[in-house]
């Protein structure tokens, strides 16, 4: 990307982010949230690639999430996904409730609100997404692009995260191969959130509750500002996630710092709503399949870093959650050696 344009990107994310201060977050994490130029990850000048890993090394451990641009995702892929996200959204009640469905495990599914009495006033659609051809034909038949918008943006979402996690796992000192295997025939589970106009005179300022996400990334898409971290060391202070025109939020699952044996940590995050606009977001959780164990990798466990997690599997984590709704606990917390 040329210097222009990176520049102008982010003179954009800073003015979103300060327009966000002002209006929420009481205090601000040290340092702007990093946004990286991934254009020469594919590069095949290894030097090229080792300078953008480099970059996500350091944001994986600082900050647990970093922001992509030059990623390979076409406008026209995410421009289709909102569109249809919001369009799915816009329609009668009555036909979204087709999906609504009390079982967690349940491959799609709709709902008004969420249980843990924060998060009251999304609505979010759920479903999984590869491989495409198994599981496009349990999602919505309308809106009548839905399938067509929504499946390519899956696929081109898919691929980045292989990408990302190669990268990843690398600046790890893994082989870059170590999850690609996994997942590829691993669990892509998307979830759509539509979150109504805030009121701050009704007091609903937050939308989605502090949560970690299980999988080993997550890689999210705004349409507006909203989204808010904070990092095991930033002592609870939250940080205000700029919406950069063509960019793409990552942040790091439960199941990544088990694989990394602690040396990177979750991220924990939270949506606020915004007093100005609804707004819609699209998350895609991307990990290993329903019931493959995730461990440390043995190369990370030695005598100076004893094994500090048990395997667990996405269908361990299903089972987690529903015990899990009054004092909110990581996920990865009681996977935690020592915790027994
Ligand atoms: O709306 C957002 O920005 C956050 C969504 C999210 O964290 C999720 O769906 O897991
Ligand atoms: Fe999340």
């Amino acid at each position: 990307m040329p210097a222009a344009v990176s520049g102008c990107l982010l003179a954009r994310s800073m003015a979103s982010h300060h327009k966000h201060q002002q209006r929420g977050a009481a205090a601000t994490a040290p340092g702007a949230l990093p946004v990286i130029n991934i254009g020469r990850l594919g590069d095949k000048d290894p030097a090229a690639r080792a300078l953008v890993v480099q970059d996500i090394a350091r944001a994986c451990r600082d900050r647990g999430c970093f922001q992509v641009v030059n990623h390979g995702v076409s406008k026209s892929a995410m421009d289709g996904a909102l569109e249809a996200a919001s369009e799915f959204f816009d329609m009668p009640a009555e036909r979204k409730a087709a999906f609504a469905c009390a079982d967690i495990r349940s491959p799609v599914r709709y709902d008004t609100s969420s249980k843990d009495g924060i998060s009251k006033a999304r609505s979010f659609l759920k479903h999984y997404a590869n491989p495409l051809d198994h599981w496009v034909d349990s999602w919505p038949t309308q809106p009548a692009t839905y399938r067509k918008k929504m499946g390519t943006y899956a696929v081109e979402i898919h691929k980045l995260s292989m990408q990302l996690t190669g990268a990843i796992v690398q600046g790890l000192g893994l082989c870059p191969m170590h999850l690609q295997e996994k997942l590829g025939a691993g669990m892509q589970f998307m979830g759509l959130n539509n979150y109504p106009q805030g009121s701050s005179r009704a007091g609903d300022t937050v939308g989605l509750a502090p949560h970690s996400d299980i999988g080993f990334i997550t890689i999210l898409l705004q349409s507006s500002p909203g989204l808010e971290v904070t990092h095991h060391d930033d002592g609870g202070v939250w940080t205000p996630v700029p919406a950069i025109p063509g960019a793409l939020h990552v942040d790091l699952g439960d199941h990544l710092e088990v694989l990394s044996n602690g040396r990177l940590r979750s991220l924990l995050h939270r949506a606020i709503l915004n007093t100005d606009e609804a707004r819609i977001s699209i998350a895609s959780i991307h990990g290993a399949a329903m019931d493959e164990k995730v461990g440390c990798a043995e190369e990370l466990v030695d005598e100076r870093h004893p094994r500090m997690y048990r395997e667990s599997s996405f269908h361990d984590f299903l089972d987690f959650l529903p015990t899990n709704v009054k004092a909110y606990r990581r996920f990865v917390e009681t996977l935690k050696i020592d915790s027994a």
